[in-house]
């Protein structure tokens, strides 16, 4: 279902303080922001104390990665079940980090999608191009193989049960972002891929901050943000989740 929704991936950041600290000063103003879900996703090791600070919220609690097993001899991975049994609702599959840095192909990351909607989370599937890609023309067809990569696996329906962040590489933490109408037309191409699986939320994410996220969300096909560095700041993040709030 298409309703506005923010998503901060804190990334490898945090420690016990600087969560408390950050939720302490983020929660109580969030409250009266209205007509949007917001999420957080904090590393693992965070993820029990993160989801005791969110109680008596509306803030919901998410994932950066899983693995596509549910259990079993993965040392160092980190299974759905386990997700869901803290108290997760989201969890990333296919952050361009995983696929760049740990090697994540298209069909890894659609078992960790069909992984995460069988363990009834909701995964957020992240997509995008990178810079050579852009300047070569295949922005399209690269993420039309990325996104069909999960459609061929969990068909519309399951895709629908998740939601989609577009995030070109290029744009990720380099304060160098997409403008709306570049994300715009990517959100669109992205839709129309979808078919049945038209009502899935789009996300945008690339150095979204509270001065650019206004004209990004105002964007027909874009249905909120996955935010790295300015989820991490309490003022930034609650900036850009008014800059959604419908
Ligand atoms: O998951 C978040 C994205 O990678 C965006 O990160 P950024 O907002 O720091 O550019």
């Amino acid at each position: 279902m298409r309703g506005k929704l923010v998503i901060g991936n804190w990334k490898m950041n945090g420690s016990l303080d600087a969560n408390r600290r950050l939720l302490q000063e983020l929660l109580p103003p969030l409250a009266a922001v209205k007509g949007l879900e917001v999420a957080v996703c904090p590393p693992f090791p965070y993820l029990a104390q993160v989801g005791a600070l969110l109680e008596g919220s509306s803030v919901a609690l998410g994932a950066q990665n899983l693995h596509s097993a549910g259990q079993g001899a993965f040392t160092g991975e980190v299974g759905a079940g386990m997700l869901e049994e803290l108290g997760c609702r989201y969890v990333l599959v296919g952050h361009s980090e995983r696929r760049s840095l740990f090697g994540e192909s298209d069909e890894t990351v659609a078992e960790k999608f069909e992984a995460a909607l069988r363990a009834g989370l909701v995964p957020v599937l992240c997509v995008g191009e990178t810079l050579a890609q852009r300047r070569d023309g295949s922005t399209e067809a690269v993420i039309a193989g990325q996104v069909r990569a999960v459609l061929q696996r969990v068909g519309g329906a399951g895709i629908a049960a998740g939601v989609i962040a577009y995030e070109p590489v290029w744009a990720i933490g380099t304060g160098e972002t997409a403008s709306p109408e570049q994300a715009q037309a990517v959100h669109r191409h992205i839709r129309a891929l979808l078919g049945e699986a038209t009502a899935t939320p789009i996300l945008y994410g690339g150095s979204v901050k509270p001065d650019n996220a206004a004209a990004l969300f105002a964007q027909p096909d874009i249905d909120g943000g996955l935010i790295g560095g300015a989820s991490l700041e309490a003022a930034s993040f609650l900036a850009i989740c008014r800059a959604a709030q419908s």
